[in-house]
């Protein structure tokens, strides 16, 4: 592999990156920062961890000491401690340039971020939702010279999930020139690889890890099949254990509500484990600072939804608990991608009940790997159950108290005239949409009952003759 200066970093940029640690390109820089410095639209897939965000930086650095003006790049990325966290590397590496930055993300103060805006930054980080917000409401700032537009986890930025971008990202779009340097990365490029071409223009380099397995080998993939009830027990067994045997270990713990998330911080804080929450129903300013609590290991346990997914890289993290089975198997490799990053190791569990098996097996197929099953002393979670169970029960009432779900129903609410829709219609369909489904599942029951009732038949008339 070739050092950082053969591929054509300035002398100033290799001594800043061996300052952080970094002395050898990863393959992922290796084979995608000459293309970008080449002036060339990219596309790089590489699995978790492998260093994707220094491959654009390093090379939007060079360029910008060669001629430095604002807004000379703009980053976009699905979350906003993402943002922070792309911004705090274009910061530390560039800081011999004197780099001025600008974070824009949701949930904060919207005039200050306009007039950072308007004074010229060199890089813009920024969620597309705000972006396109400041886009909308003020002209005091243009991107008309934009040299490199970067789509971080650019697979998610295009997919319509439960945010959609794609109507800010067509925004954005408008405003960016024609003519300038288009990159994109994910660890999970291939899904959306037409439309991101559509995005960069001019035939892209496209670079992808080859590899059978797409999960990285230094992380031991783990399943524990348990009944539902069973699973708060596991978790806290499993907590307890490693608690036990590495007191300097970090673990995150993914769920799939917001909801789940809080109720399963307060039982866990309930048994005294320095438990802390991230979801998209805190106030962003308690997102930041949990976050910060737990990458300075003041809480050991973050519980967290799939805002924390992609892209954050905390190293002490050794362990990952997916606390439900996540529906799509890219979600599972950004979760699980959380640990054994940039070459240490690290561990996966997965809880998983009778109904998720087939999750599983989609799962497996696409990472190209088995999962295998993590040894449990059940005995000892049958002890704790009971337990387990009351207090969970216990924080349910307790959240139930307070506003939570109101809160989840403004909350709804507001994106939806956010997003140009009228909630109480969008309930409305919703409403009919569900009766439909319900309609069909009965039909379909009542087919199978039928089919299985003819088969009962037919077997019948066979042990007859
Ligand atoms: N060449 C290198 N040598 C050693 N460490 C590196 C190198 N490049 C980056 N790193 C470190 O590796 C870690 C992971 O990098 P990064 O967050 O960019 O991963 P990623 O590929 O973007 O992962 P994800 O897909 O999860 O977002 C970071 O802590 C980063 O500082």
């Amino acid at each position: 592999m070739a050092a950082f200066a053969s591929l054509g970093l300035s002398e100033w940029l290799v001594d800043q990156c061996k300052q952080m640690g970094i002395t050898r390109p990863t393959p992922v820089q290796d084979n995608c920062m000459p293309a970008i410095l080449e002036g060339r639209d990219c596309m790089g897939c590489a699995k978790t961890g492998s260093g994707k965000t220094a491959a654009f930086v390093l090379p939007v650095l060079q360029k910008l000491s060669e001629d430095p003006y604002g807004i000379f790049c703009l980053v976009l990325t699905p979350t906003r401690e993402l943002a922070y966290q792309i911004a705090e590397q274009f910061r530390a590496l560039g800081k011999p340039l004197g780099l001025r930055d600008c974070i824009i993300v949701g949930g904060m103060d919207m005039v200050t971020q306009g007039l950072e805006l308007s004074k010229k930054p060199h890089v813009v980080v920024a969620t597309p939702g705000r972006l396109a917000d400041h886009i909308r409401s003020s002209d005091t700032f243009d991107m008309k010279r934009l040299r490199f537009l970067i789509l971080d986890e650019a697979d998610r930025l295009l997919e319509q999930g439960c945010t959609d971008f794609t109507k800010d990202l067509e925004i954005i779009l408008s405003i960016v020139p024609a003519k300038r340097q288009t990159l994109l990365f994910s660890a999970t490029l291939t899904d959306t690889l037409q439309e991101l071409k559509s995005i960069a223009m001019n035939k892209p380099f496209f670079w992808e890890q080859k590899s059978e397995v797409r999960t990285v080998e230094e992380l031991d993939q783990r399943y524990i099949l348990t009944p539902e009830k069973v699973k708060d027990a596991y978790l806290v067994n499993l907590i307890q254990k490693f608690q036990d045997e590495h007191d300097d270990w970090s673990i995150m713990v993914f769920t799939n509500t917001c909801k789940n998330c809080q109720i399963l911080t307060m039982m866990l804080r309930e048994f005294k484990f320095p438990t802390i929450a991230l979801h998209s129903m805190m106030k962003q300013k308690q997102r930041f600072a949990n976050l910060a609590k737990f990458k300075s290991n003041i809480f050991k346990i973050l519980i967290a939804t799939d805002v924390a997914a992609r892209g954050l890289d905390i190293p002490t993290v050794q362990v990952v608990i997916n606390h439900n089975t996540p529906g799509l198997p890219k979600n599972y490799i950004h979760r699980v991608g959380r640990t054994a990053r940039a070459g240490r190791n690290g561990v996966s569990i997965t809880l998983v009940t009778q109904y998720d098996i087939h999750l599983i097996s989609a799962i497996e197929e696409q990472i190209q790997a088995k999962l295998k099953e993590y040894p449990v002393q059940e005995k000892e979670v049958l002890k704790i159950l009971t337990q387990v169970n009351v207090t969970r029960r216990q924080c349910e009432i307790k959240l139930e108290a307070t506003d939570f779900d109101e809160k989840k129903e403004i909350n709804k609410r507001k994106q939806m005239i956010l997003e140009g829709k009228d909630p109480d219609l969008e309930e409305k369909r919703k409403n009919e949409l569900a009766k439909i489904k319900r309609e069909k599942t009965k039909f379909k029951g009542r087919i199978q009952e039928a089919i299985q009732k003819k088969k009962g038949k037919l077997l019948k008339k066979k042990s007859d003759v």
